[in-house]
């Protein structure tokens, strides 16, 4: 039987970060993981850098919109996230107290678990301690005739077709969805979002929702509401959806349907009865400190239900770190306010309270909004869609922005950085940024903060 101090099932953002950081200091670690595909995990394989790579691709570089520009964005994606695996694989497995496992885990008990490789063969390994980093599965609706379709993909398939759908369904409304009909769209393909809600990307402010309807449909995506799909039929080049649309049946046809609707925590066949570790229809419960109900275990990023973002995974790890070899004062309380962008075209970024739930809140707040065309640096990057808006509280704190401009997803990082260091707005108003940038604009945007 193997034996580590440190076991960590699933080479996720956080296990891969606590990994290394655990090794490098000398204790024994054993990373056990699934697929020699996923080395580096979700994230880095099939999820945060690939999808962003080809977002970035449909907008950029040479090429008008169609098949060749697709396909070589594809084939671009697969070398350089193939080279990325690779060091992400090196940086762990390279250490001297590290050994990587390529089998699926199995908890047999609160320390052991087995390995089960491609080849049949199965290991056992014993850890001190287990930090459970297993991520989560895209959530398939049990539709009539959707799981068994051969025109349905999910989000990694897709990524990995060479061939630019002609007719794209994604049914869905969410991060993945939005994301996914700007970059297929930018690409030339013709996309179709099916939406069970009523209300479009009903998460955010109505303004914010309206603002990335408004830039989808000026791509060309036909974004259906309240739409429900009650059954997949294949034909023979294509699929056809029945969808109930406010209560009328229409039909779809689509050469490919996305599915994105969810992930759920990636916990099914890991054994996990077998332990004292406790979960919900969530995942993984843990306490504010990311312990388990078994003394000996953690749970770390997607597979304990909570919100489903690399920057929090990430800093899961450091709760963790903190608890083993620092003076244990993190908890999850310091993730309550964390940035959120949905990579349309322009991507929206936000932070902290938007303007509708001050409101509901009875909070009382001055804003600032501006439209982004009054920035130089839109006219040399040809895209001036978009605003900014901040709300600073009676501290002058700044209590949540939104931003709907190119590079939000920069941006936001400077206001989330004033919030949780308590800077006054002041700070950011009165910076000298580079220029020409979209960050100055985060001058006139706290400029415009009417005085108390
Ligand atoms: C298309 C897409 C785009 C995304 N874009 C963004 C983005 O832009 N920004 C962002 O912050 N987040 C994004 N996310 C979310 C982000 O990818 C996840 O929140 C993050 O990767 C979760 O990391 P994790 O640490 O929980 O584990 P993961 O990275 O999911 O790793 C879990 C690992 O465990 C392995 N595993 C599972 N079961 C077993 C087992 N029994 N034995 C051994 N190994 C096992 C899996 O193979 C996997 O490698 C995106 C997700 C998707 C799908
Ligand atoms: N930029 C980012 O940080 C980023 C990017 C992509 C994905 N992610 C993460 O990945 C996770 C998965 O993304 P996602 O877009 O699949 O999830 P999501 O939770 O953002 O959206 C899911 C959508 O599917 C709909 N839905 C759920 N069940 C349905 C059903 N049975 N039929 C029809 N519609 C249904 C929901 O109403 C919602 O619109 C998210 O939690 C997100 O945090 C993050």
């Amino acid at each position: 039987m193997r034996e580590a101090k440190n076991v960590f099932v699933g080479f996720g953002k956080a296990g891969k970060t606590l990994a290394f950081k655990l090794a490098s200091a000398g204790e024994s670690v054993i990373l056990i993981e699934q697929s020699e595909l996923m080395y580096g995990g979700t994230c880095i394989n099939v999820g945060c850098i690939p999808s962003k790579l080809l977002y970035t691709l449909s907008d950029a570089g040479a090429g008008e919109p169609g098949l060749e520009k697709y396909r070589n964005a594809v084939l671009t994606k697969k070398s350089r996230i193939g080279t990325l695996r690779g060091k992400n694989l090196h940086k762990v497995a390279d250490l001297e107290y590290a050994t990587v496992l390529t089998g699926q885990a199995h908890f047999e008990d609160d320390h052991t678990i087995t390995v089960t490789y491609q080849n049949g063969l199965r290991e056992e390994v014993r850890g001190e301690r287990i930090f459970i980093n297993t991520g989560a599965t895209p959530s398939v609706p049990d539709t009539p005739g959707l799981a068994t379709s051969r025109y349905v993909v999910k989000t990694d398939a897709l990524m990995d077709q060479e061939v630019l759908p002609k007719e794209l369904v994604i049914i869905g409304g969410g991060y993945i969805a939005a994301e996914f009909a700007t970059t297929y769209a930018q690409f030339g393909a013709h996309v179709t979002m099916l939406i069970r809600n009523p209300n479009f990307m009903s998460f955010m402010e109505r303004e914010a929702a309206a603002a990335i309807h408004e830039s989808l449909t000026d791509l060309g995506v036909d974004i259906r509401l309240h739409a429900t799909v009650t059954e997949v039929t294949d034909g023979e080049i294509a699929a056809t959806l029945t969808v109930n649309q406010n209560g009328q049946v229409t039909s779809v046809t689509a050469d490919t349907i996305l599915i994105a609707t969810g992930r759920h925590a990636n916990i099914d066949g890991l054994g996990l009865e077998n332990t004292h570790v406790l979960t919900n229809e969530r995942g993984i419960l843990v306490d504010d400190q990311l312990r388990t109900a078994a003394p000996n275990v953690w749970a770390l990023g997607d597979v304990r239900g909570g919100a489903q973002h690399t920057y929090i995974s990430l800093d899961d790890s450091r709760i963790i770190m903190n608890q083993l070899r620092g003076d244990g004062h993190a908890t999850l309380a310091q993730q309550a306010v964390t940035p959120s962008v949905v990579f349309t075209n322009p991507p929206m970024a936000t932070i902290g309270l938007n303007q509708e739930e001050a409101d509901a809140q009875g909070i009382h707040y001055r804003m600032s909004k501006m439209a982004v065309a009054a920035l130089p640096k839109t006219y040399i990057a040809g895209n001036t869609r978009g605003y900014m808006k901040a709300l600073v509280d009676d501290n002058d704190h700044i209590i949540g922005a939104t931003l709907f401009a190119i590079e939000a997803h920069e941006m936001i990082n400077l206001i989330s950085m004033a919030m949780h260091n308590n800077l006054p707005y002041q700070t950011i108003r009165d910076q000298i940024f580079a220029h020409p940038t979209m960050s100055e604009g985060l001058n006139d945007l706290f400029e415009g903060i009417p005085e108390k």
